[in-house]
């Protein structure tokens, strides 16, 4: 079936997977406007993979939708308009850089040979090399360009960054988004490294035990939100349980990440907007059955 949310790039409805041991992704329902840089953050086993593995069809959903691009993935391979580099980055390790290039032109229609070399030479990675003898960091630099060199309209990484040092980082992020900048490429990015998204994602899906916990775009998602800052008070913070995400008491002080203005009426607090930093970690801390928060109904002793 081929349905058209053009506004979308990608868009999940009530979509579910189940694995042998359960489920890794319950009743997801989501958008990715075109156009937007998202952070796909969760902790370890949130579905994040499960989610990015369901967009290239190399998994069918148990239950609901997802949507790439407008269309279901489905038994024609992944979208011609996604790339996706995977956790692992699957390379020929016996190829050298050239041949891994070459590989990707004589498979994509769309390839931009002379673009994927100037991103290969950028990287600094030599042509001849054989990729089994690049370091980790090489190896993500020549899959990115095997990925961008395909000038996908929507571009997905699952946890590019992980084994970069921060120069090569930046320089990745930076690469990406000059891609962004240029052609309107959406992104849809996993990290776990919540510094990495600030300034560079300006939407955000936040997953925590295959569920949706947060999403939408960044401006509104911090606009929504108040860090409230104050001291801890005997009788509890004596905010609307509803609209407290995390309550959080560190010695005589304490923050309350507050949503949906439940801040206003309030006195005796400091108000700030949340980074996105911020605000992820209290959703995730919230959702974390490890690391209870002191949430909604409860209430700082
Ligand atoms: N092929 C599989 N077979 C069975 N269970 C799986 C499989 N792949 C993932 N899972 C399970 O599904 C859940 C979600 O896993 P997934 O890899 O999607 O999470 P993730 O958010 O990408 O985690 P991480 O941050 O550790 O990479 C986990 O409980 C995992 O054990």
């Amino acid at each position: 079936m081929t349905t058209t949310t053009r506004d979308a790039a990608l868009e999940a409805v009530g979509l579910g997977k189940r694995y042998r041991r359960g489920w890794a992704l319950r009743d997801c329902t989501f958008e990715l406007p075109t156009g937007r840089v998202s952070a796909l953050v969760g902790p370890n086993g949130a579905g994040k993979s499960t989610l990015m593995a369901l967009s290239t069809g190399l998994l069918r959903p148990t239950s609901g939708v997802i949507r790439v691009l407008g269309k279901e993935p489905g038994g024609g391979g992944t979208h011609q308009e996604l790339a996706f580099l995977a956790q692992d980055k699957p390379l020929y390790r016996r190829f050298t850089v050239d041949e891994v290039l070459r590989a990707g032109q004589a498979l994509n229609p769309g390839w931009d040979h002379a673009y994927a070399h100037r991103l290969v030479r950028e990287a600094g990675v030599n042509l001849d090399a054989r990729v089994g003898t690049l370091s980790g960091g090489q190896r993500t630099r020549v899959a990115l360009a095997v990925a961008l060199g395909r000038r996908p309209q929507l571009l997905m990484l699952d946890e590019p960054l992980a084994d970069l040092d921060p120069l090569a980082r930046e320089e990745v992020m930076q690469t990406v988004m000059a891609e962004v900048a240029e052609t309107g490429m959406t992104v849809l990015l996993s990290s776990h490294v919540l510094a990495d998204m600030e300034g560079v994602c300006d939407h955000l899906i936040l997953l925590a035990a295959g569920r949706v916990h947060l999403v939408g775009d960044v401006e509104d998602l911090i606009a929504d939100h108040r860090l409230m800052i104050g001291p801890r008070r005997p009788a509890g913070h004596g905010l609307r349980p509803e609209s407290v995400v995390e309550a959080r008491a560190t010695g005589r002080q304490e923050t309350v990440l507050v949503r949906d203005g439940g801040w206003h009426g309030a006195t005796g607090w400091e108000l700030h907007e949340p980074t996105l930093e911020e605000l992820a970690m209290a959703y995730l801390r919230s959702a974390s059955p490890q690391r209870p928060a002191r949430t909604r109904q409860e209430t700082v002793a």
